[in-house]
């Protein structure tokens, strides 16, 4: 297994081209089984999570080719050949966003409980509500998810929490149902409303995407087509509380600033300078006297989740206290503890971690417990003196395209072993 090894101290200063985003990514190639014809996707990641996925969508008969460096091509079965096997279904959370095009294309599915990474029980609770809402049959096998279906018919469905795949997988799953479905208290997220758009560019009839109300006309049929995704937030996020964190001066570029802004409230809130332009962002914290300040996760566009881990580094060497609750996944506090052996002092109570601000943290052997717990140590390396060891960067791998190269490019002095 290789390491991420950071030599710390040095502020990142420079550009930076922010990748596609992961989410939407993940989304939008669950939902390539829908189409009859080529779908071409421009601006994919190149992470394992979606390198897993297209090997998942190989075995069931989808033809995958990579068009250029971020241009991808894929064109679905006929017919399913294959199942999503365990051995790849188990590696991504994502995998899971397969059911709802599997039923509404071709009638059947056959799927492991996805795996991913271990920040919560993440039950598919609501998934099967909304999916069974429209006609399906769902079962739990051995492990494995059983579904079946004749035509779905639209309906109403009302989620119990916003949950970001339930929508999507209900959303995908309408747009080949007969009739109209109405989902309510659905998640309001960047990626739903790219999921939308690529749907409708297909020949879907998605209205409401970034409301919490999306009403779908289903379609018999839905056609290929060429799509470009988003930005990734997460991994923008990640680079402007790097810059904050090292004190340095960093112009993302390829952002949609509007969907960073819960973060870039908070990190003005820090006395963090965040300058945003039409399709980039400079974070400058250069000169500044950073604050504490506290944080709460939501659902978008409250703080992300996604984000949580990151900034409790930045936090751990701010002086005075700062509070984080995690609202969303009851699992995500677990790089505290690594943290912590870098000389930070954070409390873990339940839902929420209190940081008392030290006044720097030494590298030392640290572990990522998931993606965003390694995000948060790498930020943290590159804060601390001296040299931090991180193992299990696969999890890294899943959410962040070429890391070491950008960051190496912004001045840090990171190494893979
Ligand atoms: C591939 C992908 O897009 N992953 C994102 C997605 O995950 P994911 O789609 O799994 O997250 P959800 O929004 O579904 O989960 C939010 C909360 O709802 C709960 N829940 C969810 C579904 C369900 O059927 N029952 C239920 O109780 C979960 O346990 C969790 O507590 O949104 C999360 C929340 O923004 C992000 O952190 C993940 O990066
Ligand atoms: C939790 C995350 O992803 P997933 O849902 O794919 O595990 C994430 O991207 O931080």
């Amino acid at each position: 297994m290789s390491k991420i090894i950071i030599t710390g101290g040095n502020p990142l200063h420079g550009k930076v081209k922010v990748s596609g985003a992961k989410n939407a990514s993940l989304a939008i190639l669950c939902g390539t089984l829908l189409a009859e014809d080529e779908v071409v996707l421009e601006n994919v990641p190149d992470i394992s999570d979606v390198r897993i996925l297209l090997e998942i969508l190989g075995n069931m008969g989808c033809g995958v080719r990579w068009i250029e460096e971020d241009v991808l091509s894929v064109k679905g079965p006929q017919r399913l050949s294959d199942d999503a096997p365990y051995k790849l279904v188990k590696l991504l959370r994502a995998s899971n966003l397969l059911l709802g095009p599997m039923l509404a294309r071709f009638g059947k599915a056959r799927i492991s409980l996805p795996g991913g990474c271990n920040i919560g029980v993440r039950p598919m609770d609501l998934h099967f509500k909304g999916l069974v809402a429209l006609g399906a049959n769902l079962n739990l096998e051995r492990g494995s998810i059983q579904g079946k279906s004749k035509r779905l018919i639209g309906n109403r469905v009302y989620l119990d929490f916003p949950s970001v795949g339930a929508t999507e997988n209900i959303m995908m799953a309408a747009c080949l149902a007969e009739g109209q479905t109405t989902i309510e208290n659905v998640a309001k997220e960047p990626e739903i409303v790219d999921l939308a758009n690529f749907l409708n560019s297909m020949g879907a009839r998605v209205r409401g995407a970034g409301t919490d109300l999306i009403k779908i006309e289903g379609v018999p049929h839905l056609k290929g087509g060429r799509y470009s995704i988003i930005p990734d937030r997460i991994e923008a996020g990640t680079f402007m509380v790097a810059s904050a964190a090292t004190r340095g001066d960093v112009l993302l570029e390829n952002v949609i600033p509007r969907h960073l802004e819960p973060l870039t409230a908070k990190l003005r809130e820090a006395n963090v300078e965040v300058i945003e332009g039409e399709d980039s962002i400079r974070v400058n914290a250069d000169q500044i006297d950073a604050k504490n300040i506290d944080i709460k996760t939501m659902p978008y566009p409250g703080f992300p989740t996604d984000m949580q881990s990151q900034m409790m580094s930045f936090l751990s060497t701010i002086s005075g206290t700062s509070i984080i609750v995690e609202n969303i996944f009851e699992n995500r506090f677990q790089v505290a503890d690594e943290l912590k052996r870098m000389g930070a002092n954070v409390k873990v109570e339940g839902r929420m971690a209190v940081i008392e601000g030290v006044p720097s943290l030494q590298g030392t052997q640290v572990k990522a417990s998931d993606l965003r717990a390694g995000a948060a140590l790498v930020i943290a390396g590159l804060m601390a003196h001296g040299d931090t060891e991180i193992s299990n960067v696969q999890y890294v791998d899943r959410g962040y395209t070429h890391l070491e190269t950008k960051l190496n490019s912004l001045g840090a002095q990171v190494r893979r072993e």
